[in-house]
């Protein structure tokens, strides 16, 4: 099979779909690579490095997906490289088509088929390909929230965890899930007053018990989250219904019951967010204020962790991406059912139904 990684291009993107180490894999089974050029120096592999592993290099993004059959690739295409995927063509990647009209309309138009990392299943019902990329948003979920809360960065000037004599600082994480479970933790270890609110019953015993005692779980509802508005100082957005658009936890109309200075990071912003006003924000320009709060909804915040969340992502996609290169995407899928729920657009068509629910199609 001919695999193409191109570089990615949005903003402050410094992942990477494919590392040396899975390209000799690849091309030792007589596959054949190619990687645009500079792809891997975001996440600290050099071109050289590539060709060592058998690859070869393409000097533009035109090229290596005029030249493969299959891309392997991080982020959801991008506008810029919608006319460039075709007809047949196999895209590997997150692409979260329930948050954009214009890309689900773009791909189906290209008739190619797109697997989407964010829907492929493990047979316990768990999203394999999403879980790295989770457990470090969920982290970083808590580093930027703290940051945002100092008083010179716009936020009400709280220290998360307080100090001896001093209350810490309330944090509501809103869905317990592989996002919510990490962001609790990071909060908890810094001392922070935590409430975990999730829907799912079993989950929320699961958290009760391997949670310490300064994380609170609560049942997820209106009239529940509307009681913290007035004295949480952090909300970190973390549901999902996988592949859906996410539900608006938080209304705009009570969003006006939060103290000016207090924080959101809506990490579920790249499903559309779940509190109403978010809006996906880049690395460049992470936050903006609605009604006094500060809003972080950075929908790629692993790129900025690359030297973690590259590995930590390709751990995860290369054994599908090996089973794609060795049998074709077609008998792969026919083969594993869990791989084959990323199948989202094929040949001109919606094939997962939340994403054809997102725009009535
Ligand atoms: N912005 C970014 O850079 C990144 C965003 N994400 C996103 O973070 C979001 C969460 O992902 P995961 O934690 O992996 O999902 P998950 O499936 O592990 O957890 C979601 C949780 O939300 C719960 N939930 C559903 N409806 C709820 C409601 N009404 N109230 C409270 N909880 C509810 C579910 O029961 C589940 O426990 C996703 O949209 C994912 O794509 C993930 C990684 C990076
Ligand atoms: C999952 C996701 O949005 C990311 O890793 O960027
Ligand atoms: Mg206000």
């Amino acid at each position: 099979m001919i695999i193409g990684c191109p570089k990615e291009i949005k903003n402050n993107e410094n992942r990477v779909a494919l590392t040396p180490g899975g390209c000799l894999e690849l091309v030792r089974r007589g596959h054949t690579v190619y990687v645009q050029t500079g792809a891997g120096v975001g996440s600290g592999y050099d071109d050289d490095a590539y060709v060592e592993s058998g690859a070869v290099i393409l000097p533009t993004i035109e090229d290596v997906y005029a030249k493969s059959e299959t891309i392997v690739k991080v982020k959801e295409p991008i506008a810029s490289e919608y006319d460039l995927i075709r007809e047949d063509q196999f895209v590997f990647t997150y692409f979260h088509f329930a948050s954009s009209k214009p890309l689900t309309e773009a791909m189906i138009k290209s008739k190619s088929i797109c697997l989407a990392y964010e829907t492929v299943e493990a047979p316990n019902g768990s999203l394999p390909l999403l879980v790295p990329m989770s457990e470090v948003a969920g982290r970083m979920a808590i580093q930027q929230g703290a940051n945002y809360l100092e008083k010179p960065k716009g936020g009400i000037g709280i220290l998360l965890g307080g100090v001896p004599g001093v209350k810490p600082a309330k944090v509501v994480v809103l869905g317990g899930g592989v996002v919510g479970i990490q962001a609790a933790k990071m909060a908890a270890g810094l001392g922070a007053q935590v409430i975990l609110m999730d829907i799912n019953l079993d989950r929320l015993r699961y958290l009760a018990d391997v949670l310490p005692a300064n994380v609170r779980t609560v049942y997820s509802s209106e009239y529940n989250i509307r009681k913290e508005l007035s004295t949480v100082d952090l909300i970190v957005g973390a549901v999902l219904i996988p592949g859906a658009k996410a539900p608006h936890l938080i209304t705009r109309e009570m969003l006006s019951e939060m103290r000016d200075g207090s924080v959101v990071v809506d990490v579920a912003v790249d499903q559309g967010g779940c509190i109403e006003t978010c809006k996906p924000t880049t690395h460049a320009d992470p936050t903006f204020v609605v009604d006094g709060v500060l809003h972080y909804c950075v929908a790629n915040m692993p790129g900025a962790v690359p030297y973690t969340s590259t590995l930590a992502l390709t751990n995860a996609t290369f054994p599908y991406l090996l089973q794609i290169a060795e049998k074709g995407w077609e008998k792969a899928c026919e083969d594993n059912a869990g791989l084959k729920k990323g199948l989202n657009v094929v040949r001109g068509e919606i094939v997962y139904q939340p994403v054809a629910d997102a725009f009535g199609m």
